[in-house]
């Protein structure tokens, strides 16, 4: 069938795809090859001409860290799957619960599965004419949410019938998200039998050439930290995690950071990693495991991750709302 062609129904329903980054199918080293592969040649994400980069990609990266990373996943993996996956699942689970009927909810990955094509296909086939894209990064970087937004066009390039397409915008200094970050924070705190010296929010790091070219994540990253701080009515310290490849990245570096912290005189600590909207590989292994270890080991005397806002009540009252005021005038077939 020409990919034109491909079949519509209509019924003037609305429909949201809420879009995450993607994650292996499973906690091993072939799975975790396969997801890197696609990730990693998604030129938003590295941005070096194919003909350097494939051959570093092909020849080195993808023969030695699907392994190393397996490992990790396999720390983290849950009964549900991966926890990237479980959490983004449940949200778009509750959410269709909390809207009701007339708008489908539903989910995807920008890599992986499952596919962006595959669920607008399905959206398109129930009798979505209007879809709202939702990538789920509160802080916007090309190599996140412009990527994910690029996939659904690029996929709709192919249909003689397209939906009306509009998109989430980042909601970094939205008073809703930082409320429900404050009331996260507030509620672990108050769980924990010390009391931290320091809260470090660690968000996740990109090329510090990325910013010097104008992608605003740095900012807005600082910006959600500020307002969390004041908020709190405390300090609230910015790390930035999980440099890949040898460029220079944002800074301060999170694991450098932790590691310096006890000798600074902050012996107890908590993190919080606000631009994930769940907990994945990064949260779960990188900070709760591996940040953890660091800070022990460096003289630090206890350690509380706190989680990600995941499908918490919070976090569906959060999105309801972010995604209702996008819906605005898109009144739901009766
Ligand atoms: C939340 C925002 C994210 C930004 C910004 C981001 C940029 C970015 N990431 C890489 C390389 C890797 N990221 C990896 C995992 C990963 N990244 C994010 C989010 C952002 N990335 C998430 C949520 C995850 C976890 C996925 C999961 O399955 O749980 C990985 C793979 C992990 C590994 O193999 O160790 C890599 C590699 C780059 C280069 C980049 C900026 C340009
Ligand atoms: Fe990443
Ligand atoms: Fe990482």
């Amino acid at each position: 069938m020409n990919p034109l062609d491909y079949p519509v129904r209509h019924s003037g329903r609305i429909g949201v795809l809420l879009i995450n980054l993607g994650t292996p199918d499973a906690p091993t080293a072939p799975a975790v090859r396969r997801y890197l592969a696609e990730f990693l040649s998604d030129r938003r994400v590295v941005e070096v001409p194919p003909i350097a980069w494939q051959p570093i990609l092909r020849g080195i990266i993808l023969n030695t860290r699907p392994k190393k990373s397996a490992h990790a996943y396999g720390l983290v993996w849950t009964e549900h799957g991966s926890p990237l996956a479980h959490y983004t699942r449940r949200k778009a689970e509750k959410l269709a619960d909390a809207f009701g009927d007339g708008v489908i909810v539903d989910w995807a990955m920008r890599y992986g599965s499952p596919s962006i094509a595959d669920r607008l296909a399905a959206l398109q086939a129930g009798g979505c004419a209007r879809i709202l894209l939702a990538p789920m990064y509160p802080q916007y970087c090309a190599a996140t949410t412009a990527t994910a937004n690029d996939k659904a066009f690029a996929v709709l390039a192919s249909r003689r019938v397209q939906p009306a397409i509009r998109t989430l915008p980042p909601y970094h200094d939205d008073p809703a998200y930082i409320g429900a970050l404050k009331g996260s924070i507030e509620g672990a705190l108050a769980g924990l039998d010390f009391a931290p010296d320091l809260i470090l929010a660690s968000f996740h790091g990109m090329p510090e050439r990325t910013r010097a070219l104008g992608d605003p994540y740095y900012d807005q990253c600082i910006a959600t930290a500020r307002l969390l701080g004041e908020a709190l009515g405390r300090e609230v310290r910015v790390a930035f995690q999980s440099r890949f490849g040898r460029a220079k990245w944002l800074e301060p570096a999170t694991d450098r950071t932790l590691a310096e912290l006890p000798g600074q005189g902050v012996r107890k600590l908590a993190v919080v990693a606000p631009g994930f909207s769940v907990d994945c590989l990064e949260t779960l292994e990188e900070l709760a495991i591996r940040g953890r270890q660091s800070f022990l080991d460096a003289g630090g005397s206890d350690f509380a991750y706190i989680p990600c806002l995941n499908d918490s009540d919070e976090s569906i009252a959060l999105l309801r709302g972010l995604l209702a005021r996008e819906l605005a005038g898109w009144v739901p077939a009766s």
